[in-house]
């Protein structure tokens, strides 16, 4: 029997739509509109609930008992609707299901484990940005070098086969844009869905899988008894799902930082190891993964309201990114700040276990450029791509001055 009781009175309401697109397009007068109507704003057009300052939306990252991810962490709520593919054992799990597989990955995706590719993914990174200056000053850079790179070096690492990996960034735009609302950009991604999925799912059998990647690794934890055999594939699957669009958006995001603030790229450019909080404070300002929702396992008290058991809460990660109450000039993008406690990995027992492969990616492509480009600035109209979930730019033109 299911309860229809109205939303708590001291609960504020909100009649927007964040999947429209023009939130999707600049989210920042929206965000603003959440974070002063309350700890927990009422989303009538969906019936879900969002918190978008960074107190509530940290603590609910912590608290993963009240605010569950087995139900799935988009819009869609696995109780009463079958996902769309078998759900994920590390982000659409709680525990103890998600704690062998998170392990697993966990120990694989180390910085200590990274070691063995800085070497190879910095002289990947040298080679691409080479080649990409003989060719000229001025390029758009998210083909050029947000998409291009992760696609240099994460495949392989993970160690798929050649064929077929133009699959990868159309199937993470899909199961992104799959985390909102069956809108207009679900879609136009539906028909080529299952094509998709089918061509991941196949990247993650055993024998495809070369030796030493990330894939085959799994597969001997598998062999170790660390997970089920049965459980291998759809970690790998978490693999190729999360490892590409989310460090393309996040490379772009980078990029599109250094060159709308100038004086930034200078400081990097003295100060060579400001590389990597160079990269997690674009992950703050631009927050490239936007949103994940969690389902209240019983009626959660947020502030004075109630959030009724078996209803969904839309946390807004990049509004959190932003609190004024958090963050001095959250606008700005500044190497002095230190962003450490930003939520735009998340926060807590699914804070993203892929972080450290984003941070040497970035590093990486930022070290190359800031040892050949004097300066970089934008030469063109930023083209926003949207989205559902990421944050992304279909279009970054720039112009660079060599070193
Ligand atoms: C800039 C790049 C990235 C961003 C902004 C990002 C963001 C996030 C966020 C916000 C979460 C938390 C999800 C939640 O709480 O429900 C997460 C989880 C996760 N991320 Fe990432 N991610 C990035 C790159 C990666 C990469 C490169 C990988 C894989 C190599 C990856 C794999 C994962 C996995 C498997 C989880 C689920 C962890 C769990 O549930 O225990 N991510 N990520
Ligand atoms: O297990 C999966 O399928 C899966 C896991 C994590 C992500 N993700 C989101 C942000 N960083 C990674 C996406 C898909």
């Amino acid at each position: 029997m299911t309860r229809t009781i109205e939303p708590h009175p001291a609960l504020p309401v909100h009649h927007g739509d964040p999947f429209g697109h023009e939130v999707l397009e600049d989210p920042a007068a929206f965000h603003g509109e959440l974070r002063e109507a309350g700890p927990v704003v009422h989303l009538a057009r969906y019936d879900v609930y969002a918190m978008a300052r960074y107190a509530e939306v940290h603590a609910a990252l912590r608290d993963w008992q009240s605010f569950e991810s087995g139900a799935g962490v988009g819009l869609s709520n696995f109780r009463t609707e079958p996902p769309w593919r078998p759900p994920s054992l590390l982000l659409e799990s709680d525990p103890p299901r998600h704690d062998a597989p998170r392990r697993v990955l966990s120990g694989l995706l180390a910085p200590r484990a990274l070691r063995r590719l800085r070497e190879q993914w910095r002289s990947a990174a040298a080679d691409l940005v080479d080649d990409l200056l003989a060719r000229g000053p001025e390029f758009d850079a998210v083909p050029a070098l947000a998409e291009a790179f992760p696609l240099r070096v994460f495949p392989d690492a993970v160690g798929i086969p050649d064929e077929g990996r133009e699959n990868l960034l159309p199937y993470g735009e899909f199961l992104f844009n799959a985390f909102g609302p069956h809108n207009d950009l679900v879609a136009a991604g539906a028909p080529r869905a299952g094509d998709l999925a089918a061509w991941v799912n196949a990247q993650c059998r055993r024998e495809v899988l070369a030796e030493g990647g990330f894939g085959a690794q799994i597969w001997a934890a598998a062999d170790r008894g660390e997970i089920t055999p049965d459980q291998a594939p759809l970690v790998v699957r978490s693999l190729l799902s999360a490892g590409v669009d989310t460090t393309v958006h996040g490379l772009g995001a980078v990029l599109h930082a250094v060159a709308t603030f100038p004086e930034q790229w200078r400081r990097l450019r003295e100060q060579p190891h400001l590389a990597r909080v160079a990269f997690d404070e674009a992950v703050r300002w631009a927050s490239p993964v936007q949103t994940f929702f969690r389902t209240a396992t019983t009626d959660v008290r947020v502030g004075d309201a109630v959030v009724p058991a078996g209803k969904k809460i839309l946390m807004f990660l990049a509004s959190a990114n932003r609190d004024p109450g958090r963050w001095d000039d959250p606008a700005a993008f500044d190497l002095s700040r230190d962003p450490s406690g930003h939520v735009g990995f998340g926060f807590g027992i699914h804070q993203c276990v892929g972080q450290h492969v984003a941070r040497l990616e970035a590093e990486s492509l930022l070290t190359a450029l800031a040892e050949r480009v004097a300066s970089i600035e934008v030469a063109g109209p930023v083209v926003r791509h949207h989205n559902n979930t990421m944050r992304a730019l279909g279009s970054l033109p720039l112009r660079v001055r060599p070193a």
